[in-house]
């Protein structure tokens, strides 16, 4: 059997992390994994771990290591004959060296957006609560403004996406992502992405992930389910 393949991709909030991953699942064929998803189904679900998640997310924290660990990693073991790409985890060294202790990662893309940049796209993005699916009402509108296109139900404006709050979640995520980042780059296995467009890194991920990706890998069965 030929080599799976491993990614993360890693970025800022509004760094554009959700709507590339569709894209390379889509185009690659690869499992699209998105930590933030994966939670919000276990809150839905009253899961153990998805209850102590919700408590931690209602005060805008990040949820605990162990418990995001203990969520996904059973996951991606379930998933070994999968190629698959993971998007929102790891967030920290810790949840870093869990991943590394079950797999070796090929790639790990990080997008390095500038910061108007990223406060000019939350201010426009519209959620919808219960799927995580996002919107932004220039780049990627829904087809009924205020309402998402597959449920109908109305979307909300997340309070962390006014540009006040984002300051401060930006340098969070600088202070974490540091040695992650750090980590992946000691290993040759970081590809940075800077520029203010998706539709212009797009093309240098493809080109990318299309040396990258054996031959065979792309496999309409591991598209993803989003
Ligand atoms: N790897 C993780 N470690 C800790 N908490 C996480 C992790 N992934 C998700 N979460 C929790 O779930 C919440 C939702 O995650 P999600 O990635 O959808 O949104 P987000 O934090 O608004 O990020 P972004 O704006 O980058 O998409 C986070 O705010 C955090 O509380
Ligand atoms: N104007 C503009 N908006 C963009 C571009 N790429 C993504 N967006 C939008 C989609 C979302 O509303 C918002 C953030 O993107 P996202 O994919 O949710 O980012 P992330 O938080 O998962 O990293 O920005 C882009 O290139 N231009």
């Amino acid at each position: 059997m030929s080599k799976l393949f491993r990614a993360v991709i890693m970025g800022p909030p509004g760094s554009g992390k959700g709507t590339i991953s569709e894209r390379i699942a889509h185009s690659f064929g690869l499992k699209h994994i998105s930590s933030g998803d994966f939670v919000r189904e276990n809150i839905s679900a009253n899961t153990e771990a998805g209850v102590l998640a919700k408590t931690y997310i209602k005060k805008g924290l990040l949820v605990p290591d162990h418990v995001m660990t203990r969520l996904l990693l059973p996951r991606l073991e379930e998933m070994t004959k999968y190629s698959w790409l993971l998007d929102g985890f790891p967030r920290t060294l810790a949840q870093a060296d869990a991943l590394n202790s079950i797999c070796d990662l090929d790639v790990v893309i990080n997008l390095n957006i500038p910061l108007e940049t990223l406060k000019e796209r939350l201010r426009h993005r519209w959620t919808h609560p219960s799927s995580g699916r996002v919107y932004n009402m220039y780049f990627n509108p829904p087809r009924i403004q205020g309402l998402d296109d597959i449920t109908g139900e109305q979307l909300i404006q997340q309070e962390d996406d006014r540009p006040e709050a984002l300051v401060a979640r930006l340098r969070h995520y600088k202070d974490i992502a540091k040695p992650v980042i750090d980590l992946y780059k000691a290993k040759s296995i970081l590809y940075t992405f800077s520029d203010t467009e998706t539709d212009r890194i797009w093309p240098n991920i493809s080109t990318l992930l299309s040396t990258k990706i054996p031959i065979g890998q792309s496999d309409a069965r591991c598209a993803s389910t989003h």
